[in-house]
């Protein structure tokens, strides 16, 4: 008798005690998958399911290094390579106080599905440490970043493994890396990406995840003879990936609201524009503040400490912080209010509970791993650059963002389209992402 879905649930489950967000992610993808397999005999009896949820490697190691009162202080850093099927091991690192192993194999499992979206050859892997840059001066994050990679760099390589950032990793720890990676191994190589434009990054790197998304909820909402224009949005976050989502909104005429961080959200009634959103950029990227300051630079605007915006009404609505920022209560106010589509800018930001309500009420749902894919994506274009020894124009990278993009939401339209005509977008990825890495797997053998 072959294994129910509920039997290799509960095997992960078994196996990964105490790891809530990877059993949410692989139960998710799991849910389609299985299915999947069960009417495509090629893939069956070859564990590659099995074989998926086990990361092909993880290193842990101990990340020692002074503070600038002389103190000594000791992170953990983790680099989980996932899968390499379908390219070397691609994917972020995240500096947070959050990152433990159960975090960091959930948002690997999404990687290796993400990115066999892409279209482009990019394994799935996610590092990172619970190192918080936050409040730290930028001799501490240096230090930080050179003793992490001095470890790091033992397991990654061009041809290897390609981090890149993620929360809490921009540009300023991507160069401190790059620098002492490139002292270690005297070797001036595309190793990471989300570079500055000045040693090998590529054009649209930073703008790629947030304009990638609205690109992809664009798609979406054109299926149904609607536009992103005109529309209110609600964005959470003020990151990397909130800033550009944002960016494109409002570029693409639609009015965004709101914005937050970890401390609150602000509510802007008369909408954010380009003015206002490049006040944040500097808020957040130069003084790395928090966004409660925009309302003393824009009094009419109000700020809700300790709240997520999803309480406003929205016709758009954009998760882009974090995971599962955006629970059931959250989920059933955006229906109430008439909420259209959502794009999901950050990984994994809804709850389980969330998800089944919004696919209830039949909201155009842009899962992650397909609606934020472009900033990876864009990063595959990064190492293209670097192996070429070219730099591509803004114009031309943005023109391969965008093909990508719709290459992804045709993707998830072949895979996910019901018997009812309606797409599930969920399904759609879920399974086209699979089925590359899937068909790889089996060429290569039980590796
Ligand atoms: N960067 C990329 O290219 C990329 C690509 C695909 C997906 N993603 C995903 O997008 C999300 C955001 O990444 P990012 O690159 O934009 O990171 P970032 O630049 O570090 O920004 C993270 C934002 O999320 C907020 N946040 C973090 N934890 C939170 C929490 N527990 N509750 C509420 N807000 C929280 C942060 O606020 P505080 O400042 O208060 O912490 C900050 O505003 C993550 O899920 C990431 O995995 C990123
Ligand atoms: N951390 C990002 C970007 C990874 C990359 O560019 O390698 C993600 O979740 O997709």
């Amino acid at each position: 008798m072959r294994q129910t879905l509920q039997d290799f649930l509960k095997e992960v489950e078994n196996k990964n005690p105490n790891q809530p967000e990877f059993l949410q992610a692989v139960s998710e993808a799991a849910e389609n998958i299985f299915p999947f397999i069960e009417e495509n005999k090629k893939y069956q009896n070859q564990a590659i399911l099995e074989r998926m949820v086990e990361a092909e490697r993880i290193i842990i190691f101990r990340v020692a290094w002074t503070d600038d009162s002389g103190a000594i202080r000791v992170n953990r850093g983790y680099r989980v390579q996932m899968n390499s099927a379908i390219g070397p091991y691609k994917g972020g690192l995240r500096f947070h106080p959050t990152v433990n192993l159960n975090i960091l194999k959930f948002l690997a499992f999404e990687q290796v599905l993400k990115n066999s979206l892409t279209t482009l050859a990019l394994g799935g892997a996610k590092g990172g440490s619970d190192f918080n840059p936050k409040g730290k001066s930028d001799a501490e994050v240096m230090r930080f970043c050179q003793n992490f990679m001095t470890e790091l760099a033992k397991h990654i390589g061009a041809q290897t493994d390609i981090p890149a950032g993620d929360i809490g990793v921009g540009n300023r720890e991507i160069g401190y890396l790059f620098g002492q990676y490139k002292k270690l191994q005297n070797n001036f190589t595309g190793v990471l990406t989300g570079k500055e434009i000045a040693y090998g990054g590529s054009l649209i790197r930073p703008e790629a995840t947030g304009y990638g998304t609205v690109y992809f909820v664009e798609h979406m909402l054109q299926g149904q003879n609607k536009s992103i224009k005109g529309k209110q949005v609600c964005i959470s976050g003020s990151g990397n990936v909130a800033q550009y989502a944002a960016e494109k909104a409002i570029e693409y005429g639609a009015k965004v609201i709101t914005l937050s961080d970890s401390s609150g959200y602000i509510h802007d009634k008369e909408g954010i524009d380009q003015e206002k959103l490049d006040y944040v950029k500097e808020l957040k990227n130069g003084k790395r503040g928090r966004i409660k300051s925009y309302v003393e630079e824009y009094p009419h605007a109000v700020y809700h400490a300790n709240k997520a915006p999803w309480e406003e009404k929205c016709e758009v609505a954009l998760p882009c912080a974090t995971e599962n920022e955006l629970n059931a209560t959250a989920a059933k106010t955006l229906v109430k209010n008439g909420c259209l589509a959502i794009g999901e800018g950050a990984n994994m930001p809804c709850t389980k509970d969330a998800v089944d309500i919004l696919q209830e009420a039949k909201i155009l749902y842009g899962i992650g791993k397909a609606a934020n894919a472009g900033g990876v994506a864009v990063s595959g274009l990064e190492m293209s650059q670097n192996a070429m020894g070219v730099r591509w124009s803004a114009e031309k990278v943005n023109e391969e963002l965008k093909k990508i993009m719709k290459e992804i939401h045709q993707a998830c339209v072949e895979y996910g389209t019901l018997e009812n005509g309606e797409i599930d977008y969920i399904k759609g990825a879920n399974i086209a992402g699979f089925k590359k890495v899937a068909d790889a797997m089996l060429a290569q053998g039980a590796v």
